[in-house]
């Protein structure tokens, strides 16, 4: 993600979106933005709207109020351009010809993509790529009717990384794989969001995707009840002292020191990094502070997103 200078304009942006199904309304106001090289997962409980974003978001479905924005080009009046940029699985697993092999199934996701304005060509060594990233290489002469559901999911990441695309959108691709299956997905994820793609997935896995997502949206009922940035949370540390008020004074105003709180016996600190720790433990000592343990505070994003559910 870029983190120096001017920070890059989203590659997704969606304002004021609002969907009714007949008088039911399933999605409420949410606004959201992603980056590009920003893994952002969308997570809440089931039947709160997260494939109904996903589809609106995609130009599959179109929103009573509110707008999208792919690469700057609004998905819903300037879809075909706006859909160039973009690579998804919406529904999970991905439709494929059942006849076809995966690798003509592939191809013929090509071919259609071709016709984008501005797309281009996918050879045959793509092809052969994106079948060895996803460990289908076995696979790719196989009709997809012989496809275990895992396997499935699989060709549906390899089909929506195909033309490299800036932004990529998938709706729960790691729902049927196992845990090698899982980490695959992340791996790829991850080097693609590295490369400057922007990501957004729908997820219930939030232990794993707290090792890597930088963003995690909860939405329920429609609503877009809280945006994290897990980084921001994951550069806390705690100490355990005698005086966790005065460790919080003594902390607060520090120049590496972004925010300072308390969880009795901790003072809780967001530092800089890992080398500030012994800064800190300096101004404690200076402060008259004893301190019998410093550790990093790892945020539970599952405790978190159960709390924030609860109480939505
Ligand atoms: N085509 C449709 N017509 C009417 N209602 C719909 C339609 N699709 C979804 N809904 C309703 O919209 C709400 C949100 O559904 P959606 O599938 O977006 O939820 P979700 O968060 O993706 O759920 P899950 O985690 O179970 O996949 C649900 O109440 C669902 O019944």
């Amino acid at each position: 993600m870029t983190t120096q200078g001017a920070p890059a304009l989203p590659a997704i942006e969606v304002r004021g979106l609002t969907k009714f199904y007949g008088q039911h309304r399933v999605l409420e106001d949410i606004d959201l933005q992603v980056r590009p090289g920003e893994v952002y997962a969308l997570t809440g409980p089931n039947g709160t709207g997260k494939t109904t974003l996903i589809r609106t978001i995609t130009g599959l479905a179109f929103p009573n109020a509110g707008q999208v924005r792919l690469m700057g080009c609004d998905v819903h009046s300037d879809g075909a351009r706006a859909r160039a940029h973009l690579g998804a699985v919406v529904e999970a697993p991905a439709k494929f010809y059942p006849q076809f092999t995966g690798t003509q199934n592939l191809q013929i996701h090509a071919n259609l993509a071709a016709m984008a304005p501005g797309s281009k060509k996918v050879g045959r060594d793509r092809l052969r790529e994106v079948l060895a990233l996803l460990e289908l290489t076995r696979m790719g002469d196989r009709k997809v009717q012989e496809y275990s559901l895992g396997q499935r999911q699989r060709l549906g990441v390899a089909s929506a990384i195909l033309t490299e695309p800036k932004v990529l959108i998938l709706d729960e691709p790691t729902s049927g794989l196992d845990p090698l299956g899982i980490g695959l997905i992340h791996r790829i994820v991850t080097s693609l969001a590295t490369g400057g793609c922007a990501v957004i997935l729908s997820t219930h896995h939030l232990r794993e995707i707290a090792t890597y997502a930088h963003t995690v949206g909860i939405l329920t009922g429609g609503r877009l009840v809280d945006t994290v940035d897990l980084r921001a949370r994951q550069a806390a540390y705690r100490f355990r002292v005698d005086d966790p008020l005065g460790a919080a004074q003594a902390l607060e105003g520090l120049p590496f020191v972004r925010k300072v709180s308390t969880r009795t016996p901790y003072a809780i600190a967001h530092l800089g990094g890992e080398s500030r720790v012994p800064d800190a433990l300096a101004h404690l000592s200076a402060g008259g502070i004893r301190v019998f343990e410093a550790s990093p505070d790892h945020f539970d994003l599952y405790e978190y997103y159960r709390e924030r559910v609860e109480h939505a």
